[in-house]
């Protein structure tokens, strides 16, 4: 049987809520109002560790969707719907409408109908490996700044901590290099005076502050996972690849050295009194031999022990190493223009900022306006 056979015998109709309130005045009316869409029944595309993805097409619209479909625990309200409902950014997967459905044993489950992006960075990345090529370095960067894009609105305007950062929850447009960020399935507003569990993310991209079981971490602990995923797109292979909880650090270790006792105090203050071998550090150039200085500058700022030494996502925007974007001429400007990368909202990107760093951050990154 062939898709077009599926397809037309299986259309299925669905009263579904909007993702998001629109209009000015908050449009909650519009948003509470169910709507009648119809789309056929496709093959799954991907499978999570809380339930399963299909892709599709909304036959009223004509829009391509994927649909993530998890099982919803009716004690709790679903957080991952929550704050997808919140957020609304060009380089972070929007929902379009959701439903709940009950399966004949009575279980609910709830849809999550999203963007359709073609494939995951992770997937990407597997393409150039299996050709023993390399991912160009311009895309690299493209990807990378779309992502501190993302973070900057997250944890800036929305004051979200994704938590769960890694080369799968990142899904790209090989043919425009545009980037987004899916699976807020771990992510959560942080408070500074709650703690929070620090059994989060995967393991090659956990901050070490999680590795050292800190519950009052920052969303600096995106910026570790960033770091991690720039790292690996460069390399071709994860650059910590730790084999359990622990070797994680040990690998963490072998490259950034033993973290000094302000560091550790930095991540987490219980854990001063442990006794770790000195491990002398290996230089990033070292590791990263082919790359230029303004690459590895930025790694560096990434991968630090202390949360706070680490860059933030604006700081990120801002580093050297996306100078070649803003400067941009030929191709490479048609594909910043395209993906839009100069321009900035300046009310949920930029809104944060104090009027004398506006001015500061507005020369840096849009230094064509001014
Ligand atoms: N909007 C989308 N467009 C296309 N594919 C998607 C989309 N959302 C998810 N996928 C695919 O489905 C996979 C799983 O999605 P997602 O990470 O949201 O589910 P999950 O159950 O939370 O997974 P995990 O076990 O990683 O937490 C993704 O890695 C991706 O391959």
């Amino acid at each position: 049987m062939n898709v077009q056979e599926i397809t037309n015998e299986e259309i299925v109709h669905k009263q579904v809520y909007w993702g998001h309130a629109s209009g000015g005045n908050g449009g909650q009316g519009q948003q509470e109002q169910p709507i009648e869409i119809s789309y056929p029944t496709t093959e799954v595309v991907g499978r999570g560790s809380f339930g399963v993805v299909f892709t599709t097409t909304i036959q009223q619209s004509g829009e391509m969707v994927a649909i993530k479909k998890v099982l919803q625990d009716r004690r709790f309200k679903n957080r991952e719907l929550e704050i997808m409902k919140l957020l609304q950014h060009p380089n972070v997967i929007d929902l379009k409408y959701y439903f709940y459905e009950k399966d004949p044993h009575g279980e609910v489950y709830l849809n999550l109908i999203l963007d359709y992006m073609p494939q995951s960075l992770y997937q990407r990345l597997r393409h150039f490996v299996h050709l023993t090529s390399i991912m160009p370095r311009l895309e690299i960067k493209c990807y990378m700044y779309q992502l501190f894009k993302a973070l900057n609105y997250l944890h800036h305007h929305a004051n979200v901590c994704h938590r769960d950062i890694k080369p799968q929850n990142l899904l790209v447009d090989p043919q425009t290099w545009e980037l987004k960020l899916c699976d807020f399935g771990s992510a959560k507003q942080l408070k500074p005076t709650e703690p929070n569990v620090s059994y989060i993310c995967s393991r090659y991209y956990r901050a070490p502050e999680l590795i050292f079981g800190a519950t009052n971490y920052s969303n600096q602990i995106d910026i570790w996972s960033s770091g991690c995923v720039m790292a690996e797109l460069l390399l071709g292979q994860p650059m910590f690849p730790g084999e359990s909880g622990i070797d994680q650090l040990v690998e963490i270790i072998k490259i950034l050295g033993t973290p000094s006792k302000q560091e550790i105090c930095a991540m987490n203050p219980n854990y001063m009194e442990h006794k770790f071998p000195q491990i002398k550090p290996i230089p990033l150039y070292k590791v990263f031999k082919k790359e230029d200085d303004a690459t590895v500058e930025f790694l560096i700022n990434m991968l630090k022990y202390d949360p706070l030494e680490r860059f933030n996502s604006l700081q990120c925007l801002c580093a050297p190493y996306f100078d070649e974007l803003r400067f941009a001429t030929d191709d490479l400007k048609q594909v910043v223009d395209n993906l839009k990368l100069l321009a900035f909202d300046y009310e949920t990107e930029l809104g944060h900022l104090t009027e004398d760093q506006l001015a500061a951050v507005k020369l840096k990154l849009m230094p064509s306006i001014i």
